[in-house]
């Protein structure tokens, strides 16, 4: 009851989830099992990464944790949010999604300040939407290219990064606690992954929970995370500290090689797919100056795989994270908002009327070339009744 006290008015977002299943039924009739039993945490001001090969599960976990699964996809298990059951289903927390989708024409200020009016209320006060806009663009740090189109295939415009970046501020402008990003470093190079991450982290440190899936991140990007939430074929791996990981692949068995970056490393224990790559490379002049010490040589990596998920699974990792998830089930806190857009239906069309004006405005292709082809079409159409004459047998 004390720790209930303690977050009595709380509106940070503590989740939990317990033996979360998922299984999907395929078109032929069968079901997959896409995740198995997985328990785990994220805490406020924290950032948890997800990682795994590709098909591990990482997207279903977030879709899973943000109540966005398919409708072929079958949940079991727990999901709380501050102690009490998850209802995500629309704006509770914000979902940045793998793709940009924003509107080339529109400069970086433009795009935030259309998303603010068409979601905040209507009695906030203009100035106060403007100043969370600007805020908002201060906290991602896009000031240099405020004023620069976003950009699309004849206009060029900002970088990747900052597409990311802007991405990102569309969610948190209506100040959500709790942010899920689906791969918000893909395509990246390793500087930009590196703001990018850092601007995560910034958010996460002002009392928000970040969950992210990240494919192969760079060492500087891993050590902007918090946790790490590893998994295979569905499976947890590993989840804890990600500063422990290292020490945890050596205790099971698997230490990083010096030179290696620990990311790699882990990605490296846990892709099925390394086996093919293996015999593909057996034989080539590439195998012959291989390590011999490395412990990967020796087993296949479905055997690393089964052996890190039992040495998890009887670790003080796994026991402290259910315990953790016990307690936090038992702390009942603040029910979050439902969110979504708290703009009038009048406000919402009004705001989406004028961005659509603006954009085909400075849309070379959407407007002015369809303007021209609009006139050639009149010409054509007209002339063919040119001089025709005015009576009734002229048609004939
Ligand atoms: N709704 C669904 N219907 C059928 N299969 C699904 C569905 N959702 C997920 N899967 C399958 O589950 C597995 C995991 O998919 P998921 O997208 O979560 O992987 P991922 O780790 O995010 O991969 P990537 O890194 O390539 O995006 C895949 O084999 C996928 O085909």
């Amino acid at each position: 009851e004390k720790a209930a006290m303690e977050f009595l008015g709380d509106v940070s977002a503590r989740l939990a989830w317990r033996d979360l299943t998922v299984t999907v039924a395929l078109g032929s009739g069968d079901t997959q099992t896409v995740l198995q039993a997985l328990t785990g945490y994220a805490e406020p001001g924290t950032i948890t990464a997800l990682m795994g090969p590709s098909g591990s599960g990482k997207s279903t976990l977030l879709d899973a944790l943000a109540g966005r699964l398919a409708a072929n996809a079958f949940l079991s298990g727990t999901i709380l949010l501050n102690g009490r059951k998850a209802n995500l289903s629309f704006g509770a927390a914000a979902y940045v999604t793998q793709d940009d989708n924003l509107i080339g024409t529109l400069t970086v200020r433009e795009t935030i300040s259309y998303s603010a009016r068409l979601r905040l209320p209507d009695n906030m006060p203009m100035e106060e939407k403007r100043a969370l806009v600007e805020g908002t663009i201060v906290e991602m740090g896009l000031q240099d290219c405020a004023d620069t189109v976003i950009g699309n295939w004849h206009l060029r415009g900002v970088s990747g990064g900052e597409k990311r970046r802007v991405s990102i501020a569309l969610e948190i402008l209506m100040r959500p606690r709790l942010l899920f990003l689906d791969e918000p470093t893909s395509g990246l190079d390793s500087a930009s992954a590196f703001f990018v991450t850092q601007t995560l982290r910034g958010l996460a440190r002002d009392g928000r929970t970040v969950i992210a899936s990240i494919h192969q991140p760079s060492s500087e990007v891993f050590e902007l995370f918090d946790r790490l939430y590893l998994l295979s074929g569905g499976k947890t791996v590993y989840f804890g500290q990600a500063s422990e990981a290292c020490e945890f692949f050596a205790q099971a068995g698997f230490p990083c090689p010096p030179l290696r970056n620990p990311s790699d490393h882990f990605l490296r224990c846990i892709n099925a797919d390394f086996d093919k790559v293996k015999a593909t490379l057996k034989g080539s002049m590439k195998m012959r100056f291989e390590r011999s010490d490395d412990p990967l040589e020796h087993i296949t990596t479905s055997d690393a795989i089964r052996r890190l998920f039992s040495y998890y699974q009887h670790s003080q990792h796994y026991l402290t994270a259910r315990q953790k998830v016990d307690e936090m089930a038992r702390v009942k806190g603040t029910v979050l908002d439902a969110g979504g857009s708290q703009a009038s239906f009048g406000m919402q069309a009004c705001t989406l009327t004028k961005r659509s004006f603006v954009n085909m405005s400075r849309d070379f292709g959407y407007y002015w070339l369809r303007l021209v082809i609009y006139i050639v079409v009149t010409v054509c159409i007209g002339s063919i009744y040119l001089n025709v004459g005015t009576k009734y047998n002229s048609i004939l």
